[in-house]
Parts: structure tokens; sequence; C-alpha cells
């Protein structure tokens, strides 16, 4: 197979330019606002402006063309360092990427200015570019959760060892080098390409990791309340259908508990919005704290919360919600001024027991049922818990 590398550049370039158009169309959505998508735009700008004035070597041939061109390469490979960093621990540049690009740079310039053989100066380049590669190499795997990465973590072994197989070529090869464009043997043009698939998949991984943490956040912000972190009323009642399924088939009692806190205006009223939210923090901090993981919370709106307990029965539900209500009872909440916001709950709790009942009811008919029950608990005279049955209505 032949490699001529003036077409391999262009190929390289086209890739290149092509992956920054793309960032450049997300630019302004909730995508492109990211900072490391922000990062790798810069770093594809400077990969861009590299390639394009490797390619113009015929024209700006000497010594500064050199040192413009790997330079721009090298502040692409910095770039995608910040951008792997932000990625992974929310900062961008650090002082080892700036020192090494820095360094690199005027080790580079010393060597241009010496007049140095061009073997060195091709040497010197590469290992200079794997370098910069080790940061994004130990960063990704420390801190790196997303699959994604996997294809960083290749590309940056690939990439780094055939930077530093091109940087040992030069001096293994039987004729000298003489320029990018004329490789000294079959294997330069190999390694060539083979850098160039390593750094490819470096901003690819990296652009693919970026959008796999924006889809998880915006799953959980679509998901979560903001105030709790309960759950909130969609993705409670999605679960409540899916755990009445799972109650069917597997044969096993599910207890669905509509908590409301009582008299919450009071509080609002009283101490003020913000004294109500601190309740509703601690509230939701108290009940979550008594649960199993299995469980399940949520917020259902206002003041109101959705308990759901898989695998268990009647008087199991009615003593962990009772449990609960005392827990709250006893929950103080600190404002500021030494004020301290007491608050009660009351509860409805219907049981579904797929042994004794055989009618399955539907997520709204189990709402209802717990909903009917939270009304009698308030008229009850409040801070109670009133259980039943999802056939029988007789109160525990
Ligand atoms: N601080 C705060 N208040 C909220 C929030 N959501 C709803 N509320 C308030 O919660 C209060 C609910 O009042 P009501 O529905 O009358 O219920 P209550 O005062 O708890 O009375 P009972 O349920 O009958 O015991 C209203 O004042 C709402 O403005 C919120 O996110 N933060």
């Amino acid at each position: 197979m032949t490699k001529d590398i003036a077409t391999l550049l262009l190929a390289l370039l086209l890739c290149h330019a092509l992956l920054l158009v793309h960032l450049l169309t997300v630019r302004g959505t909730v995508l492109g606002r990211r900072p490391e998508i922000r990062l790798l735009l810069l770093a594809m700008l400077a990969i861009c402006v590299g390639d394009l004035l490797l390619m113009w070597r015929q024209q700006l041939s000497g010594p500064l063309w050199l040192l413009l061109s790997n330079t721009s390469i090298a502040l692409g490979a910095v770039l995608l360092s910040a951008a792997a960093r932000c990625l992974l621990t929310g900062r961008s540049f650090s002082r080892c990427d700036l020192l090494l690009l820095l360094g690199g740079a005027i080790g580079l310039a010393l060597l241009l200015m010496q007049g140095a053989a061009y073997a060195w100066i091709v040497s010197w380049v590469n290992l200079w570019l794997a370098v910069l590669l080790l940061p994004i190499l130990w960063r990704v795997m420390r801190h790196g959760r997303e699959r994604a990465l996997r294809m960083v973590l290749v590309g940056g072994l690939v990439g780094g060892l055939s930077a530093m197989a091109r940087a040992a070529d030069p001096h293994l090869a039987t004729q000298a080098p003489v320029s990018l464009l004329q490789p000294t043997s079959p294997l330069s043009a190999w390694l060539f390409l083979t850098m160039s698939f390593g750094a490819f998949s470096i901003m690819f991984g990296l652009l693919m990791a970026s959008f796999e943490r924006s889809a998880a956040q915006l799953e959980q912000m679509a998901t979560t309340d903001g105030l709790t972190g309960c759950l909130n009323r969609g993705a409670t009642r999605t679960l409540v259908g899916h755990e009445i399924e799972r109650s069917r088939r597997e044969r096993r009692p599910l207890a669905l508990v509509l908590l409301d806190l009582d008299h919450f205006k009071r509080i609002n009223d009283s101490h003020g919005h913000a004294a109500g939210d601190a309740v509703l923090q601690g509230f939701a901090q108290a009940v979550r704290s008594r649960l199993r993981h299995s469980d399940i919370f949520g917020r259902m709106g206002g003041e109101e919360f959705c308990v759901v307990l898989p695998s268990t029965d009647r008087s199991g539900a009615h003593e962990v919600v009772d449990a609960l209500r005392r827990e709250v009872e006893w929950l103080v909440v600190e404002q500021p001024g030494a004020v301290r916001l007491k608050v009660t709950v009351s509860a409805g709790t219907v049981v579904f027991d797929p042994l004794a009942e055989r009618m399955t009811p539907s997520a709204d008919q189990l709402f209802a049922r717990a909903d009917m029950l939270l009304y009698r608990a308030k008229h009850a005279g409040r801070n109670q818990v009133q259980t039943s049955g999802w056939v029988s209505l007789n109160p525990l």
C-alpha cells in the first residue's frame, strides 16, 4: 500500500476541519456552552492551523515555519489536555501543561537557532508531542468514568507510542530525513498514520465523553427535584408503574405512601419562603436517611411527597411510615437568628398484596387511594399515619 504523506496530511486536515465545523455548529446550544467543548474547539482550531502550515511547507520553508507549525500543533495538544482536565475535574489549564508547552517551544527554537540536523528536530518535536499526551492519559486513568474515555486512552497510547517511535526513526533509517513530506522508510509513513489516528481518537473520545456527561446531567435534571434532590413527580409516577408490575410478577406486596407536611403554609407565612425551603430540605434528608436503597422517594409538588416501599406488607409499611412520622416530629431546622423550626407530617399508606388481592391496581388508582387515606389522616387531627389494603379500605 502506497502512503503519500502529502495526501495523508490533506485527509487529516479535512477530518480536523470537519470536526471543527461540527463543534462550531453546536455553539450556543447546551452542549456548546460546556467549557470543555469550547476548549476542544480552540484545540481543533490550533491543530488545523498547524496542519495548514505543514501543508504550506513548500511555500513557507525555514526555521520559523518549523517553529510555528509544530508549536501550533503542540498548543492543540495542550488545549486537548485542558479540555480533558475541565471535563474530569472542572478546572482547565494546569501549570504543568503550560510549562511543557513553553519548554518544548524554547527547546525547538534553540535547536533551530543552532542549525541542528533535521533528524534531531524530528526527534525533539515527536518526544515533545508524546510528553504532552501524558497528562491527558494520567487524568483519564485517575478520574475517567465515561465509556467514551476508553477511546481517549487507546488514542493516547497509540499516539504516544507512535510519536516515540517517530522520534527514534530518523536515527535508525539508512538515509537522513530532509522533510516531513519525504519519509525515510515505509515505517515512518505508517507511524505518521498511527500517530494521527491516536490524536483523532483523543479528540473524538473527549467530544463523546462530554456528550455522555451532558446527557447524564440532562437526564438527572429531568428526573430530579432541584430543591430536595428527590425524584420529581414524573419520574416517581413512572417508577410506581414499574413497581406495581414487578410486585404483580413476583407476587410480593408493595406499599405506596403519600406524605404531606402539616400547616406548612404557616411556616412560609411567619418565617418566609427561604425558611420553608430549608424545612422541605431538612424533611427530605430526614426521610431519606430512614429509607432503604431499594425504596423510592419523590416529591409530588409543594409539600407533598411520595414513598414507595417494595416487598413490604401492611403491618411492616405502617411501622416504617410511623417511624418516619416520629423522625420528622424530632426534626429541628435551625434558621438564622436562633430560630428553630419544627414540623409534623401526615401520611396515607396503601398496600397492594398480589397474594391477597386478585385485581392489580393502576398507578393512578393507588395514588387516589393513598390520597384518600392522607385526607383521613389530616381530618383525624394530623401528625398521624392512615394505612389500608388496596381493596379493603378498613384502616389498620
Ligand atoms: N417554601 C416553599 N413553599 C412551598 C413550596 N411549594 C409549595 N409551598 C407552599 O406550601 C404551602 C402549602 O399550603 P397548604 O396546601 O395550605 O397546606 P398546609 O398549610 O400544609 O396545610 P395542611 O396540608 O392542611 O396541613 C403553600 O403556602 C405553598 O406556597 C416550595 O417549594 N417552597
